[in-house]
């Protein structure tokens, strides 16, 4: 057990956490916010430079402070016993969206060398029903004794619960509550738009099982359009997620940097989520390449993106593939990538150095980054001022309500 202490809460703090200093020292606290007064538990003191701490009581409590969206998260219970995954449930939303954009706008002051003002705009519906209800997705985790649920906050022991509040209805009515299900690993509630809801039961696939699961399409409805894209694959969470995303990029593009027959791309492209917006925004012949690692991925694009006769869909890993396209250009190459129109929506560790500096190299008249961590997006965003490529529009989006995570669409262009 850990020493127990008064803090004083001054800031947030990337990753969910709120910033305290104490004995010269910075603590970073869990389930507190600014303005508060708390008596926290240290619970990893190994680091010279900062602490973490849990909030065991609040001391002074914020006006901004409600009460958790979720009783199994509650700052009431033993911090060991605190579901995670809803870190920022007991704030109020708007303030967490303030305390989102202050993150983000940090992020980009103190590692982009930029000042911007962010407005994290909130997702359709999300207002009136207190930012419940969006997850169209959830794992669930099973122990060695069968118990299932969802992880503790900062740990993987399981915690059982009653509700998933975060969860749409429809998925959370198949939750198994207080069950013993021994022998898997995990538990995943899918909630395709455009199918019916179904639970998954499977285990951790720890490499020694080469055979990949067999293909099993659902359907996702986005506009008018309708996405195949496998049960086990990626897709965005919140269930108005992917149809704020595809307006939000499609619609940031500058048309005058935008050229239909260049060598438009869709990096880390999923199942064609975007090329499809891009293509849907500029037409028919519009050329544009989805570039993803999952081969089953790529599968479900070339038919999602079938109708574009210019689009395809590769099967590989971004860096390797800039790295080749790089090594190989001829001249009419290298002209349709300075005339293209790149979009990327790397994974939480952001583009990097590699993929950032191959992208500066085929010189695009405009590339359109979607970030889900607002540190990797300002180290990427300070790695292509350096490269020559400014940012030149940024919105944010509340993707993910009652959670500290957030969703930027930028646009950088050539200096
Ligand atoms: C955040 S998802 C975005 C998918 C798609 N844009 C969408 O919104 O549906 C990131 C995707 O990148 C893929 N991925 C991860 N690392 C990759 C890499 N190094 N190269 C190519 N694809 C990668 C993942 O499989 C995943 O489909």
């Amino acid at each position: 057990m850990g020493t127990v202490c008064e803090l004083d809460i001054t800031n947030v703090a990337h990753g969910g956490v709120f910033v305290s200093r104490h004995e010269g020292r910075v603590i970073f606290v869990a389930d507190t916010l600014p303005g508060e007064r708390v008596l926290a538990r240290i619970t990893d003191a190994s680091q010279k430079s900062f602490w973490r701490a849990d909030t065991v009581e609040v001391l002074t409590t914020s006006a901004d402070r409600q009460e958790h969206i979720w009783s199994a998260a509650s700052v009431n219970r033993d911090p060991a016993q605190r579901a995670g995954g809803a870190e920022f449930g007991h704030i109020k939303l708007a303030t967490q969206r303030d305390l989102k954009a202050f993150v983000l706008e940090d992020s980009l002051s103190r590692m982009g060398k930029i000042e911007r003002r962010v407005e994290v705009e909130a997702l359709e519906g999300d207002d009136e029903s207190q930012g419940t209800g969006w997850r169209t997705r959830v794992r669930l985790h099973v122990d060695a004794d069968g118990k299932v649920g969802p992880y503790a906050a900062r740990s993987h022991n399981i915690i059982e619960v009653e509700d998933l509040p975060l969860a749409a209805s429809r998925i959370a009515e198949l939750a198994p509550f207080g069950q013993r299900i021994p022998g898997i690993d995990f538990i995943d509630l899918v909630g395709p738009s455009g199918d019916s809801a179904r639970a998954i039961a499977g285990n951790i696939d720890t490499g020694k099982n080469k055979k990949r699961p067999a293909p099993e399409p659902i359907t996702e409805i986005v506009g008018k359009r309708a996405f195949k894209v496998d049960v086990r694959g990626f897709w965005q969470v919140h269930r108005h997620a992917s149809a704020t995303l595809s307006e939000a990029v499609s619609s940031v593009i500058d048309e005058a940097l935008f050229d239909p027959r260049a060598a438009n791309h869709d990096l880390y492209g999923g199942v064609g989520l975007f090329a499809a917006a891009v293509g849907d925004r500029f037409g028919s012949t519009t050329r544009m390449t989805s570039v993803e690692s999952d081969e089953m991925a790529t599968e479900y694009a070339l038919d999602n993106l079938a109708e574009w006769v210019g689009a395809r869909a590769v099967t590989a890993r971004v860096d390797r593939y800039l790295d080749s396209v790089r090594r190989d250009l001829n001249a009419v190459e290298k002209a349709r990538y300075a005339a293209a129109t790149i979009v990327l929506d790397p994974p939480r560790a952001g583009a990097g150095k590699e993929v950032v500096n191959s992208l500066a190299e085929l010189s695009p008249a405009q590339l359109v980054y979607v970030a889900c961590d607002p540190v990797a997006l300002a180290r990427d965003v300070a790695l292509f001022a350096e490269r020559g490529y400014q940012l030149e529009e940024l919105r944010a989006f509340d993707l993910f309500p009652n959670t500290h995570h957030v969703e930027a669409v930028a646009r950088f262009v050539k200096n």
